[in-house]
């Protein structure tokens, strides 16, 4: 069979060219790995979900309930009552958690390594694109159910949409398919751009992204510098790659299906169908960094510019909008303002250690998302010590503090050769003496 392949395709030359690529091996370098089986797992259970999902608000009967209900919302009940139909729902609701999670790990790895130095500046900026066109994905899902839950949360997003001075009506009215909730496009509008553009545009990124990753090649850790200079040091793509990475999928798979059998997506008839109740429900973990700075804004935080019909200046669009692409936009440059000594190509990883400034920021900015996230929960249970200007204070001072902190935890730990990186000293095994 391999011979029939080779004469028709060239497999020889693929053989020498791709798989025998070099990879260099390193536990954090799976993160960006676990992103991509999520997204796959995504696509397989979505492909499932679109099977059976109806993308309609038309009423309809269901058996068992006296009112009718939305197309939708029927189709998830129907989804929930198939064999394995909920696990595999949860499977694709946490795959969806997990693949933002382990997108951002992977970001903070490449931050904290440096691996973002020239010449990954193109894949940094693309990293930062997918970490936000998954997210967009994800949010284009959460309406999708149609019930209490689902349409609440999504209401926050749409408001924010509509904050933008002048544009966001059109906007919303063009990403929503009219009013939301309520147009009968709402639901078509959402589930063609959830299943078919974003995917499709995630997947020409992750394409790319991965390209250039094998034409500029991996950045490898510190040691192969020694063990073998000028060149890279790991296993080749296929069989050893492939192998680890392909034990590591089915690992993930297995996981993720213990976690969605386990702890099920919330059961759409606990909330019911759209009605006038709103139930106290907050963003996923991801957004509620958002959320909390929508509580903290002061509503008189607006002002309008009488320029074309009035563009109105207010609270969702500073929190919702301008924090969060001015964050966006300092996050592309990051590369443009960290050069590599001598203008020369990073080949190696920086240990976070060693570059104390670059690691303190680092942790002062999750800081500061998670004094914002904490913000999210001003005014509930168990939470009354925190008022709005409390959650400033710490949304300010908190970060600064623990940029010092750590900056001198570092300097203390390391003293006078903290910006050093360290002498690598190598122990071949075997009982041979050390040869480098
Ligand atoms: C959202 C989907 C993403 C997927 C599926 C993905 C996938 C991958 C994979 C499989 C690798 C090689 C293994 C590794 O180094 O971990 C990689 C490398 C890389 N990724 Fe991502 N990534 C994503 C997001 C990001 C983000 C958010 C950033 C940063 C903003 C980023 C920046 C990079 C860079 C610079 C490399 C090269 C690393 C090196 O040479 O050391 N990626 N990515």
């Amino acid at each position: 069979m391999y011979q029939w392949l080779d004469e028709r395709l060239d497999l020889g030359r693929l053989n020498a060219k791709l798989f025998r690529k070099v990879f260099p091996v390193h536990h954090t370098f799976f993160l960006g790995e676990i992103t991509l089986f999520s997204f796959i797992v995504l696509v397989l259970t979505g492909v499932f979900l679109t099977l059976n999902y109806e993308p309609s608000t038309q009423l309809v009967k269901v058996e068992g309930l006296t009112d009718p209900v939305q197309a939708a919302y029927a189709s998830i009940l129907y989804i929930d009552s198939l064999p394995f139909g909920a696990v595999i729902r949860s499977v694709h609701h946490w795959s969806a958690h997990i693949m933002i999670a382990a997108a951002f790990l992977h970001l903070l790895r490449i931050l904290l390594s440096g691996a973002y130095k020239k010449p990954r500046e193109l894949n940094w900026i693309i990293g930062i694109l997918m970490l936000v066109v998954t997210i967009v994905v994800a949010f284009l899902g959460y309406a999708l159910p149609y019930d209490n839950y689902a349409i609440t949360a999504t209401r926050i997003g749409h408001g924010i949409a509509e904050s933008v001075p002048w544009v966001g009506v059109a906007v919303a009215q063009i990403m929503f398919g009219g009013d939301f909730p309520g147009s009968s496009h709402n639901i078509p509008r959402l589930y063609s751009l959830h299943v078919l553009w974003m995917p499709l545009v995630l997947m020409g990124l992750i394409g790319l992204h991965l390209l250039i990753m094998i034409k500029q090649k991996h950045t490898q850790p510190k040691y192969a510098e020694k063990v073998a200079p000028g060149k890279i040091l790991g296993v080749p793509a296929l069989p050893q790659q492939g192998l680890m990475s392909g034990v590591l999928f089915l690992v993930f798979v297995a996981v993720v299906f213990l976690i969605g059998g386990g702890f099920l997506a919330h059961p759409v008839e606990a909330y019911g169908p759209l009605s006038a109740n709103t139930p106290n429900v907050k963003p996923d973990w991801y957004f509620l960094w958002i959320y909390g700075l929508l509580k903290i804004i002061p509503s008189s935080f607006e002002f309008t510019i009488p320029l074309f019909n009035g563009g109105k200046f207010g609270p969702e669009f500073w929190g919702g909008v301008v924090i969060p692409s001015i964050l966006l936009v300092g996050a592309i440059l990051i590369p443009f303002f960290s050069f590599t000594e001598g203008n020369v190509k990073q080949r190696y990883l920086e240990l976070p250690s060693r570059h104390p400034r670059r690691t303190s920021l680092t942790i002062a900015g999750l800081m500061f998302l998670i004094m914002c996230t904490m913000a999210g929960y001003i005014g509930d249970p168990g939470m009354e010590w925190l008022t709005i200007s409390r959650a400033w204070l710490l949304i300010i001072v908190v970060p600064i503090v623990t940029y010092f902190v750590s900056f001198w935890i570092m300097r203390a730990i390391w003293g006078e050769t903290w910006q050093k990186e360290p002498e690598i000293e190598l122990i071949v095994g075997g009982g041979q003496a050390p040869r480098a």
